[in-house]
């Protein structure tokens, strides 16, 4: 029998993304709504409490909506918005994060996509933090370069429609020093204090990669870059969807920069660290609408649900 799945907000970027992960797959009934209601909380209701699992697909106001509307003991909700990443009785879903997260994602009905810079940032800073080589009090920074589909239909709108000449150069944002992702960064490495975060959008659909860069000696006493590469390729050692690139990897080196589209259309992320004695970087790149939002959601249904992890990704 196939499960059912329903995906609220099912032409929206995230939305769309999701139904192509499921297209294919003969294990999954993709429930749809009909054009016309597909904002009618009537129809959302029968439909979200119809489903095994329904993914939000949803500005942060409607999510919240959307999980009130639940009022069945079955339905697994996956929220790809930013409602619901701290909160409590939702299992963050990053299956990488810690050894106890898969029993977590399978034991819950109610599971939170993590944000595409976020995934990035935690994905790079918790290992560091667990090997007890950043502490929870210690003072970070972070960039990240994204693609403008990250920001949803009105930011792909808006880039590629306006031929506003200000759009063909980067644009650093969030300048408020506030972005929405900082709680769900502290919340999931254990640091205390925000990082100092700029994210950077440029003229290109997708991809990003978020940087730390790190002064040696702010570390755990003697730390070296080698420290930094074991922490991650031992956190990440079996983990498929997680490559940890050689310690200063010589082909990008080679290169002179690093692509930043390179995990388009993959459920990947990649780790770098390059350093010299004194000072490292550590990067993570992802596709934000792949392990940074569709893919990720896809991956913690088939952990939720029990199924091979990486099916249909
Ligand atoms: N894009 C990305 O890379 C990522 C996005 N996210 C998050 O995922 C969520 C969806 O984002 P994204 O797909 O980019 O956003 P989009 O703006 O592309 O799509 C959102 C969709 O939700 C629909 N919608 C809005 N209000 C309602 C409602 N009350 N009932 C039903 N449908 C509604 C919109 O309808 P309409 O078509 O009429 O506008 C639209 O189709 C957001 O919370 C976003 O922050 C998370 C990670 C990455
Ligand atoms: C380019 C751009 O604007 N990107 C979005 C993040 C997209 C994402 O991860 O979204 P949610 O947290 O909304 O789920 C931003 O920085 O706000």
């Amino acid at each position: 029998m196939a499960y059912k799945v329903y995906v609220d907000g099912q032409e929206g970027t995230t939305g769309l993304r999701i139904n192509e992960y499921l297209a294919a797959r003969q294990d999954v009934e993709v429930l749809r709504i009909d054009p016309d209601k597909r904002k009618d909380p009537a129809e959302r209701s029968r439909l979200l409490n119809a489903a095994d699992v329904a993914f939000l697909c949803l500005p942060d106001a409607a999510s919240r909506e959307a999980a009130f509307m639940v009022n069945n003991s079955n339905t697994c909700l996956i929220d790809a918005s930013t409602a619901h990443r701290t909160a409590a009785g939702w299992a963050f879903g990053l299956p990488e994060l810690a050894a106890d997260q898969r029993d977590k994602i399978r034991d819950s009905k109610r599971i939170a996509n993590p944000g595409c810079h976020a995934s990035a940032f935690i994905l790079a800073a918790r290992p560091l933090v667990d090997a007890g080589l950043l502490t929870p009090d210690s003072l970070v920074s972070a960039t990240s370069i994204t693609g403008y589909s990250g920001g949803g239909k009105s930011m792909i709108a808006e880039y590629e429609s306006s031929g506003d000449p200000k759009l063909n150069s980067p644009r650093p944002y969030a300048l408020g020093l506030a972005h929405k992702h900082l709680p769900e960064m502290m919340a999931h490495t254990g640091l205390k204090t925000a990082p100092v975060f700029m994210p950077i959008v440029g003229k290109f659909y997708k991809g990003l990669l978020v940087t730390l860069p790190l002064h040696l000696s702010t570390l755990r006493a003697g730390a070296r870059a080698e420290d930094l590469h074991e922490a991650l390729a031992a956190r990440y050692a079996g983990e498929r969807f997680i490559r940890v690139m050689p310690l200063r990897d010589a082909d990008t080196l080679a290169e002179g920069a690093v692509d930043v589209q390179a995990c388009n259309d993959t459920n990947r992320v990649d780790l770098f660290v390059f350093a010299n004695d004194t000072q490292a970087l550590v990067m993570a790149r992802l596709d934000n609408l792949g392990k940074g939002a569709s893919g990720a959601a896809v991956q913690s249904m088939n952990v939720h649900l029990g199924l091979d992890e990486g099916l249909g990704l």
